[in-house]
């Protein structure tokens, strides 16, 4: 065996599995498993297929993933770094895909980076609606941001807060709420050794406190009706199925959604609780038999490392009883009856009870919490927006006439205000509708899904999608704006060819001479000037074409380094 398991662990996990654990034990001689997802919000699945430079081969449970064969390393390809797929862990795709996003959700992510599962959440969105993405390590956020911007999300906020400060700005607003919490990591061993140097017999102590502490405040964050998943990649009882009862016990308005037992998921151990925390299952006997439904994912019986994952369902104050046994109907339909546990009606008046204590805030009250907020804060970014911008976006919005006809008109040089200055350049280098608000913060420009004055006195790390920043009268557009682009989006557009080493040679940060019939230009627009570089038709960022050299502005900190 490769990995040398900490003996403590292996014992425990003989305990559990008993007759499973030399299968169990056997996963550790085998390679772990590297998987891509497509990046949709850049790519269609089909066009991904014609041009995959890999043989791929489906994962089960996440519809845009794939096995990438051992030995292939799709991090050197410049799809990869045009934001066309995600390297993530196959497993580690399965939180995602059970939380159910759909387009136009209001989904945080609280336990974030570096942003594989955000990424996710950002293409099943497909730019509509909003996705609040957090860590509370603020290094951790800087790869958190540069992967949000490298695949193109454009209604994404970065923050790095605490979830208690978040739930005091987002109250009950959340449609979704992922939780892939900070674990023991045994799931990890096989992939990644440091997790074995890392864990302690105590490390699970500790991360349970802080996965405790991280769902109560998660709930608070939720929408009626709302759904929360919570994730881990251990196999520790005590951070998975114990927590989840324990949480179901304090906050009866929520149910566990049972996972289908499809594609090699396992039920959650109820037994094990009761086998190992005998205290834990007494007083949690009312609802621990729910955790059945959540779902274990093995290294042993799929392909995929350690995970667990449970789908926590909040029930509307308009619940019924009817609702439940119309549910029930639904599941037996779908062949998932069992996964699903009752909730036993002596405890409906309770789950009332609780239902209107954690009502959502009136307007007035949100708006007097925000007030207050704003009083209390310290680091008030420069900003300019809300109400101003609003109306300005409003009229930045409305085009009057095709923009070709006013592509270079109206420059006069009074037009020195910050945002009339970018919305010029919009205007003469663009084809997009804004979406959001624009948001100021000194000299940097940003499109905001949630607006300015929801993010006061928080930590925040992007406002929104950055465009660029307004510098001694010009507009300068940002890697961000580029990244999240497509190419019938921008006026003037240079397509490299990812085979012959054009592409790499930009995505190097070198000046590439470029003859003028390669730039594709909209009517009306001249070829000198900013340029969407494109890799085989897909956004990589700007260069600025002048007399056959295409000067290089892929910023530094991006630039590909490997040989
Ligand atoms: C398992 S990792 C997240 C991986 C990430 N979801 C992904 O798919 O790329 C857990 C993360 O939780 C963060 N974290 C730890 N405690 C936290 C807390 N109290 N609130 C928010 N984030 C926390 C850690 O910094 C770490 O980045």
């Amino acid at each position: 065996m490769a990995v040398q398991l900490p003996l403590k662990f292996a014992e425990r996990m003989k305990t559990l599995l008993g007759n499973e654990f030399e299968q169990f034990m056997s996963s550790y001689d085998q390679s772990p498993h590297a998987g891509l997802r497509v990046n949709t919000l850049k790519i269609s699945m089909e066009s991904f297929e014609q041009l995959a430079p890999f043989d791929l081969r489906p994962i089960p449970w996440c519809g845009t993933g794939f096995y990438v064969p051992h030995g292939v390393k799709p991090g050197l390809h410049p799809y990869y770094h045009a934001g066309l797929y995600y390297i993530q862990e196959p497993s580690a795709m399965a939180p995602v895909e059970l939380l159910g996003v759909q387009p136009g959700d209001r989904v945080l992510d609280l336990c974030a980076a570096p942003g594989g599962k955000s990424t996710q959440i950002a293409a099943k969105l497909q730019g509509k609606g909003v996705l609040v993405t957090n860590d509370i390590h603020a290094e951790r956020t800087k790869a958190l941001a540069k992967n949000v911007e490298l695949y193109g999300v454009r209604n994404a906020v970065v923050l790095n807060e605490s979830p208690e400060r978040i739930a005091g700005a987002f109250e009950h607003y959340f449609d979704k709420v992922l939780i892939d919490a900070p674990c023991s990591g045994e799931g990890m061993f096989r992939k990644d050794e440091d997790m074995v140097k890392s864990w302690e017999d105590h490390s699970i102590d500790k991360c349970v406190l802080m996965q405790r502490d991280i769902l109560e405040t998660a709930a608070r964050l939720l929408a009626p009706g709302g759904t929360i998943v919570y994730s881990t990649c251990t196999f520790a009882p005590e951070e998975n199925e114990a927590m989840i009862a324990e949480f179901l016990k304090l906050n009866p308005d929520f149910v566990v959604k049972g996972i289908p037992k499809e594609a090699g998921f396992e039920p959650g151990r109820p037994d094990w609780v009761r086998q190992t925390m005998p205290e834990t299952a007494q007083e949690t006997a009312l609802v621990l038999d729910q955790v059945a439904g959540t779902a274990r994912l093995w290294p042993h019986l799929l392909e995929g490392e350690g995970h667990y994952v449970a789908v926590l369902q909040h029930r509307s104050p308009s619940f019924t009883g009817q609702d439940l046994v119309d549910s029930e109907a639904d599941d037996i339909a779908d062949g998932v009856a069992d996964d699903r546990v009752h909730i036993d009606t002596e405890r409906e008046s309770e789950q009332e009870r609780f239902i209107a204590a954690s009502a959502p805030l009136s307007k007035a009250d949100r708006k007097r919490e925000r007030l207050l907020r704003t009083e209390a804060r310290e680091n008030k970014p420069r900003q300019d927006y809300e109400g101003k911008s609003k109306g300005k976006q409003a009229k930045g919005n409305e085009r009057g006439g095709r923009k070709s006809e006013r592509r270079g008109q109206g420059r006069g040089t009074e037009q020195l205000e910050p945002e009339v200055i970018y919305k010029q350049f919009v205007q003469d280098h663009l084809e997009i509708e804004l979406p959001g608000e624009t948001v100021y913060y000194g000299d940097r420009v940003y499109q905001s899904s949630v607006g300015a004055e929801r993010l006061e006195g928080l930590k925040v790390i992007r406002p929104g999608w950055f465009m660029g920043t307004v510098k001694n009268g010009r507009f300068v557009p940002s890697h961000p704006l580029a990244c999240a682009l497509h190419n019938t989006e921008a006026v003037r557009v240079i397509n490299l060819n990812s085979a012959n080493g054009e592409a790499v040679r930009y995505l190097k940060g070198e000046t590439l001479n470029i003859e003028e019939s390669r730039v594709q230009l909209k009517a009306g627009v001249v070829a000198k000037g900013y340029t969407l570089v494109c890799v085989d038709g897909y956004a990589a960022g700007w260069g600025k074409w002048l007399d056959g050299v295409l000067k290089n502005e892929y910023p530094a900190g991006w630039r590909w380094t490997s040989v």
